[in-house]
Parts: C-alpha cells; structure tokens; sequence
C-alpha cells in the first residue's frame, strides 16, 4: 500500500538533511507505528506523505503509483490525525466537520451523526469545541481524519496526553479501522501503544531507521529465551524455553510446587529500543 525507498529530505535552509534515506514498506490492513525520540523526523515523514511537504529525494509509491503522480484525489485516499488538533473553537462539533466536509467528495463521506456516536460525542454535537476537554477535542480530531472513509490514515501521537480512558477509547477506534481493511501509519513516542496495537513497528532516531519489526518478535529476540517459574516458598526458577517440555527439572518444579506464576523472559518494546539504539524514548 505504501512503499519508500531511500527517503531523504533536508528543510529549506537547514545544514544537513533530517532524514536519511529511510526504506520501509506498510501494507494493506496494517497498522504500523513509527516510534523516536522528540525530533527524530516522524513528523516530518508522515507530512512527506501526506503531501504538505515537497522536494524530497527517493521514491515513494502509494497503492503502486508515484506519490508525485498523484494529484488532488489523493486526498480522498488519506486521513490525517494532527497532533495538536486544530478545531475551530467557536463553531460546534457539527459545524467543525461540515466546514471540513466541504474539501470532500460527497459520495464517500460518512454520515456525521453516525461519527459522533462512534466516539461518544453526540451529545456534544452541537457544543461549541472551546467547551470541549482535551480528549473530546482528540475525539474530534479522530471523526475529522475519517469522515472522508480513506482507505489510509495517519496519526501523529494518537493518544498523547490523553488519560488512560480516553487513550483506550482512541486504541479501540484505531484497530477496528484495521478490522475494516485500513492501513494505519502511527507515529509515537509511547511504547505501550505501539505494543498493543501495531503489527509492525520501526525505530527512528536522528532521521535514520534502526530496525522495522514485529513488538513480539523484537521483545523475544532481545530478550532472555527463558521461562520463569514462581512457586509458593520456592525461589524462582528459570528455564530455557527449548525443548522446555521434555526439560526434567522443569517438569518436576512445576508437578512438585504450588505454582504461582509463569512468565517467559521476553524484553519490554522499551528496553529493546533502549538496547537497538542507544537511547531511552522518552529523550
Ligand atoms: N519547518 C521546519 N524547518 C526546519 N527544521 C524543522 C522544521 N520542522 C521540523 N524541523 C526539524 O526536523 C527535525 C525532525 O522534526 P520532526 O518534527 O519530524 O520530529 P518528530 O520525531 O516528529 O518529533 P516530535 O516527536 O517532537 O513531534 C527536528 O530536528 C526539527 O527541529
């Protein structure tokens, strides 16, 4: 669905280039999660292929034609959630995606009662968004991005700065749009939610990627490949995962013990970022 090739790009005036010919591909119905530090260029490539910024060198194809191909119908393909919502503050909810609905082709646009009540915001529907919380606003955002139903979407720090229950509530939106066949490109600094609902995710530090991976594979390859086994009174013990079921000591720990707990050894999606490139996320 999305191919880049040796993406390079360097801002106007800037020394050197803020990404560095970066390569990965999504695929159809995948979510896949961008995730760097504060300035590692995750922005900046969402915005290259959205179409705001221009004068990049590489190649990117979208549904297997050149993005410089594609002219204004392109916009009906895409979704974009900013990060910081732009809403305009006094108009109502309503009035905010009608004016957005007007850069839209009529026969693809999802009715906007249907929106509100798929986030929990018809009863706001005809608030003025300056009475909005933070997370109705991200809500807000979220209907905007999809109300023209394209097939790919981009969502710059999904659930930044929302509480638990409302960063849930945007995870929830997000994978049913996977269930519903959408490509999905996220850009996070959040480990959590990329682990929980990326397919693929890849490390971007200063404009360069590390590695693009499944979160499970890469927390098992940088893990321990071991079994740890919690028994009432016992210490714990650990075991290698291989051949675990013929392992005689393992056997013989967990048929002898009152067991409490058993966990394999993977590493967490922040360690393995930590140990991958040297840096700690939060930077
Ligand atoms: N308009 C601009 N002109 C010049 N440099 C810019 C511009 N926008 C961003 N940059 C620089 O490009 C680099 C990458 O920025 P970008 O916003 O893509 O990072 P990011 O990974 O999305 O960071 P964050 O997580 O803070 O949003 C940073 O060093 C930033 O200062």
């Amino acid at each position: 669905m999305i191919k880049v090739n040796n993406l390079s790009f360097t801002y106007p005036r800037a020394s050197s280039p803020v990404l560095q010919n970066l390569n990965f591909e999504i695929s159809e119905g995948e979510i896949f999660g961008f995730l760097g530090p504060s300035g590692a260029g995750k922005s900046t490539t969402q915005k290259i292929l959205y179409k705001i910024l221009h004068n990049f060198t590489g190649e990117i194809h979208i549904k297997d034609k050149p993005l410089g191909q594609w002219g204004k119908e392109y916009f009906e393909q895409i979704g974009v959630g900013f990060e910081l919502p732009n809403h305009y503050l006094k108009l109502t909810g309503k009035e905010n995606l009608a004016l957005f609905a007007s850069f839209y082709n009529k026969n693809r646009l999802l009715k906007v009662t249907d929106l509100f009540e798929m986030v929990g915001l018809q009863d706001s529907i005809h608030k003025k968004v300056e009475t909005y919380s933070k997370g109705m606003k991200m809500r807000l955002n979220f209907i905007r991005a999809i109300m023209n139903d394209p097939d790919i979407l981009f969502f710059d720090e999904p659930t930044a700065g929302l509480d638990p229950v409302n960063g849930h509530k945007i995870k929830e939106y997000i994978v049913n749009l996977k269930n519903q066949g959408k490509t999905i490109f996220i850009t996070t600094h959040d480990m959590t939610t990329a682990d929980e609902i990326c397919d693929r995710v890849a490390f971007i530090v200063d404009g360069k990627l590390r590695v693009t991976e499944a979160p499970s594979t890469l927390k098992f390859r940088h893990g321990e490949n071991q079994v740890k086994v919690e028994a009432k009174g016992k210490q714990p013990a650990k075991f290698p995962l291989e051949h675990l079921g013929q392992n005689a000591g393992f056997l013989e720990f967990i048929s002898t013990n009152e067991l409490l707990r058993i966990n394999t050894m993977e590493a967490t999606l922040e360690e393995v970022f930590i140990q991958v490139t040297g840096k700690a996320l939060k930077a």
